[in-house]
């Protein structure tokens, strides 16, 4: 097993409380001032469970990936790092040059340490490392990847799991069994999001030094908020109670939810989570009529599973429409599930229209849905 990097402990940090600048009342965070670096708090981490040591230094080693996988986004085309396409994956995905060269990385850097089983998106069957390991690691490469060629966000996703006594079912556990989680974006700032499990705290990339600085501490979601994310496109394929919940927040002050919603779609999973624990909202991406939608598009294992997690952690809350992310658990390694997470009002709201037609249809009916005709 390869020691963590672990540096010197003791830095304090002074710290503001700051608040989303998005809807609802937002409960707010810890904004920090940067001195509190990730191996700070890897190293205070350490001492906590028997998985932990296991657990930081995965933690690192995905750090120290991000930070090579940051430079080559950065440089693009100079480094060949682009959105070109290679083939596909083992899912049938379209799988670009970075998606390539993100996952090797990120292999290269978790293989030194001492892991049961490591899984990604582009591989086709979960690997077997170290039947000694403790941890079973799920990444995401890089997440979001249309988005490369067009200079937009990506960034990668990871779910820590902890290694069974059969390996077999490293990845067929449920979501609630994860020991942390975690998503890099590679925006205009590299920033790193982390649960271990108590709370989440986002981490900014400081480029010039090479580590990752705390920014954010104890991020919590606002239970209401006015901003919705879905692929709009498909709105003909949904099923209705998707289309009923949309429609709602379409009618703003005039229908049901009582107020105005603005919406993004920035069609990369981590830059949309990134905004919710910013500043609130709700995203679906539902199951539709489709072929090969009939389960979404995101993959349980190493998408929906850590984003749930983070999602509750932060206080958010993350569904399939009819049940909970995290009681979930993948019959195989790429299976799909519709995903609807963040703020919490809004996702029990989308909650309540898939188990009840009659709220569906009553939302669907114009005249009940006006104000002036059935509210006051
Ligand atoms: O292009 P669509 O159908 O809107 O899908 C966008 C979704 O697909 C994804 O890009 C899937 O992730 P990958 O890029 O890792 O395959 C998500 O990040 C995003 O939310
Ligand atoms: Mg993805
Ligand atoms: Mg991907």
């Amino acid at each position: 097993m390869v020691p963590v990097n672990l540096i010197v402990l003791g830095l304090t940090a002074s710290t503001s409380t700051g608040e989303g600048n998005g809807c609802g009342a937002g409960k707010g965070w810890t904004q920090m001032t940067g001195q509190l670096r990730l191996d700070d708090l890897l190293q205070r981490y350490c001492e906590t469970a028997p998985h932990a040591l296991a657990v930081a230094a995965a933690v690192d080693a995905i750090a120290a990936a991000a930070i090579e996988i940051a430079d080559l986004i950065a440089s693009g085309d100079l480094a060949d790092a682009s959105g070109l396409t290679t083939g596909r994956n083992s899912d049938g995905d379209v799988q670009r040059n970075l998606d390539v060269q993100a996952d090797a990385i990120l292999r290269r850097c978790l293989g030194t340490l001492s892991i049961a089983a490591l899984a990604s998106e582009e591989m086709r069957e979960a690997q077997i490392v170290d039947r000694d390991g403790r941890i079973c690691v799920a990444i995401d490469p890089l997440d979001g990847s249309s988005n490369i060629d067009i200079n937009m966000t990506v960034g990668t996703i990871f779910s820590i799991l902890p290694a069974p006594d059969d390996l077999s079912l490293a990845f067929h556990q449920r979501g609630s069994a994860q020991l942390a989680a975690g998503f890099v974006t590679y925006g205009p700032q590299t920033s790193l999001v982390l649960t271990l499990g108590d709370g989440v705290d986002v981490f900014t990339l400081d480029r010039k030094a090479g580590c990752f600085r705390l920014a954010r501490s104890g991020v919590q979601i606002s239970e209401a908020c006015e901003e919705f994310a879905i692929n709009t496109s498909n709105r003909r394929h949904w099923d209705p109670p998707v289309r009923a919940f949309i429609d709602e927040c379409l009618a703003g002050i005039e229908g049901p939810a009582n107020h105005d919603f603005n919406m993004r779609w920035i069609g990369s999973l981590v830059a949309e989570a990134y905004r919710i624990l910013t500043r609130g909202g709700v995203f679906l991406y539902p199951s539709d009529a489709r072929p090969g939608y009939g389960d979404g598009r995101l993959r349980l294992v190493y998408e929906a599973h850590p984003m749930a997690y983070i999602i509750e952690q932060a206080g958010g809350s993350a569904s399939t429409g009819r049940e909970r992310i995290l009681e979930l658990s993948a019959q195989s390694l790429h299976q799909r599930v519709p995903l609807i997470m963040g703020s919490i009002n809004e996702v029990r709201r989308v909650e309540e229209l898939h188990c009840d037609p009659l709220l569906v249809a009553s939302v669907s009916a114009p005249l009940f849905a006006r104000r002036g005709f059935f509210r006051l």
